[in-house]
């Protein structure tokens, strides 16, 4: 059997007045492993992984396993693909498990699964990413991490193909991020999963990605082995910064920041 895989050729996508990614293509994804996109601001990495995920308009090819996701019906798609947006969404007068409850009761394949089955994987999925002590708090009383964990709790609990997560640590303390950075690595590999993640820390992105993309003005900068695709040369021309990438004494490779490029 080929291993799974998701290959993006030609991909147009964008906003009425505003084409973002033209002609985009991607190396290969394998399953089970994690691709992180980096990147300036503006640079198209949401516009990206909303246009797999079918919330945009798109041309070209997104495909996975012998389909062009950008042809397929929203369910279909919606079986294969999630998406956990960079903005989260308040008011719902829910309790963190009620949300992850309702998040895999949507999954169209798992709407005939009993009571206690869903609740079970629910809980399951909040004590991995060790808020279980919060599956009876109201969403409206969370804070913000806590809000960005539960939805990432919505979203792997599905168990799609193909995971896109925007900035998943972006309101997380370092033990938090470390903590999902694993959680998603570990679920790669045990359900060959492809996951994209949209991250702004480099030093996360060198820890946990097989392998990193980096987007710049709608077009791949660099991509390949984190070490490969973060270097001093890229990070100058993508983000106008001097910075070093130097192996701390434990052998890790971290970025160093200098200042700002002229
Ligand atoms: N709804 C929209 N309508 C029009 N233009 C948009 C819309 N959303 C984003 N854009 C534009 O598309 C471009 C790419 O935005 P996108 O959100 O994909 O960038 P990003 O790389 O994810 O940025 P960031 O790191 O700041 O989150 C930007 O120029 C942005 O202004």
């Amino acid at each position: 059997m080929t291993e799974r895989s998701l290959a993006i050729n030609g991909l147009t996508c964008g906003y009425p007045k505003h084409e973002v990614l033209k002609e985009l293509s991607l190396p290969r994804i394998c399953a089970g492993s994690v691709t992180v996109m980096i990147g300036p601001n503006a640079a198209g990495k949401t516009t990206l992984l909303r246009a797999i995920a079918g919330l945009l308009p798109a041309r070209g090819e997104v495909n996975f396993d012998g389909r062009n996701l950008l042809a397929l019906a929203p369910t279909e798609l919606a079986g294969l693909v999630t998406y956990m947006p960079q903005v989260l969404p308040q008011g719902v007068a829910l309790t963190t498990i009620e949300a992850v409850i309702t998040a895999l009761r949507v999954a169209p394949d798992r709407r005939g699964d009993s009571d206690a089955a869903v609740h079970a994987e629910a809980a399951a999925v909040l004590n991995r990413l060790n808020i279980g002590h919060l599956s009876l708090t109201p969403l409206d009383e969370l804070s913000g991490g806590q809000r960005q964990l539960v939805s990432l709790a919505q979203a792997i609990v599905r168990r799609p193909a193909v995971l896109l997560l925007d900035e998943p640590t972006s309101a997380l303390d370092p033990r938090h991020q470390i903590d999902v950075m694993s959680a998603v690595r570990e679920i790669a590999i045990e359900d060959g999963m492809i996951v994209m993640v949209v991250l702004h820390d480099l030093n996360l992105a060198l820890a946990w990605a097989d392998t990193v993309v980096l987007l710049v003005d709608g077009k791949i900068a660099a991509a390949g082995p984190p070490e490969e695709a973060i270097t001093s040369a890229t990070l100058e021309t993508a983000y106008r910064v001097r910075a070093r990438v130097e192996r701390c004494s434990q052998g890790r490779l971290q970025v160093i920041y200098d200042g700002k490029s002229v």
